[in-house]
């Protein structure tokens, strides 16, 4: 496989400091070296510069319209470059709002992606929904085709062209949701497996039923938005929004490396580290999380990999 990295040190889809350290923070714990040594093909892109505009009032409540609307944009581009030069896209976060960008780039490169979302939150209120303003709690609503007509013209998202169906996502994790998401979950169809799902089915089952709803046929290219949040905050507690009773790092690996093996993963998003928040061991263990999920995704196994070329003596 080519892994194509690319670091996205956005903060502005929502309010705590620091979530922009997170790609600095993953590659500070070795993330391309345990890539590398999978036998993987790294191409590590570097972090997306993204221009300052401090001129960027909100517009209906949503916050940094011009900041993040522009990022987006350049991520897009970055993202379809990346997949279609043959590599899988990892890009390290940085806020979920950065989503908007992956999804659309990777919709832009690949006709019938399908997209997994594993995550406290759906991540789905419109800008009339939000109770926040926060965009990385919408993300999902610019890009869903059905929720079109339910999105107000924000400045500098007019680019964004919605690009998936709603029978195209899959939710794994979820457990706090605002009542506008949760009317939209319900009554777009959307598949949904929250924390009760996982409990009442285990992890395996959920991940069959995600599958059965949204690549029947295992042709679909698919998309892994992994938000850090999705995971318990015992061993994730360095994030901005930690939710109790989430996966425990085994489930999530699991996730990661049931999708690896359909050998469909074209788009990976690990997001929501935030290196400031918590202690250390909280900040090393949630990244340590977060490394061991990307290693899962690319092949790596809990017996252990065997080295490329590796001869018995
Ligand atoms: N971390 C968050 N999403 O993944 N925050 C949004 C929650 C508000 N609905
Ligand atoms: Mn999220
Ligand atoms: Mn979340
Ligand atoms: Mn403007």
């Amino acid at each position: 496989d080519k892994v194509g990295v690319i670091g996205v040190p956005s903060c502005k889809g929502q309010s705590a400091g620091g979530v922009q350290h997170g790609p600095k923070a993953l590659r500070q714990a070795g993330i391309i070296d345990k890539l590398t040594q999978l036998g993987v093909e790294v191409y590590d892109y570097g972090d997306l510069v993204f221009e300052q505009f401090d001129d960027d009032t909100p517009i209906l409540g949503l916050k940094n319209p011009k900041n993040i609307g522009l990022a987006a944009k350049k991520i897009s581009d970055q993202v379809s470059r990346v997949i279609k030069d043959d590599q899988i896209a990892l890009t390290l976060g940085g806020d979920h709002s950065l989503s908007i960008g992956t999804i659309h780039g990777h919709a832009a490169a690949e006709k019938n992606m399908c997209l997994v979302w594993v995550d406290a939150h759906a991540d789905i209120n419109t800008p009339l929904t939000s109770p926040s303003g926060n965009v990385h709690g919408m993300a999902l609503s610019f890009l869903v085709k059905e929720l079109k007509e339910y999105i107000p013209q924000i400045p500098h998202f007019e680019w964004i062209k919605p690009c998936i169906s709603a029978k195209d996502i899959a939710y794994i994790g979820l457990r706090d949701l605002d009542p506008g998401e949760l009317w939209i979950v319900r009554n777009m169809g959307i598949s949904c497996f929250t924390m009760h799902e996982v409990d009442r089915y285990g992890i395996d089952m959920v991940l069959r039923m995600s599958m059965q709803a949204i690549n029947p046929h295992g042709d679909r290219p698919i998309h892994l938005s992994f938000d850090v949040d999705s995971l318990d905050p015992r061993i994730s507690a360095a994030t901005g929004t930690p939710v109790p009773g989430g996966l425990s790092v085994r489930e999530g690996i699991y996730i990661a490396e049931e999708l690896a093996a359909t050998g469909k993963l074209t788009a990976v998003d690990l997001v929501e580290v935030n290196p400031l928040l918590g202690t250390k061991e909280e900040r090393d263990l949630t990244v340590y999380a977060a490394t061991e999920i990307a290693r899962a995704c690319f092949g790596k196994k809990r017996e252990g990999n065997i080295p490329p070329g590796y001869v018995l003596p």
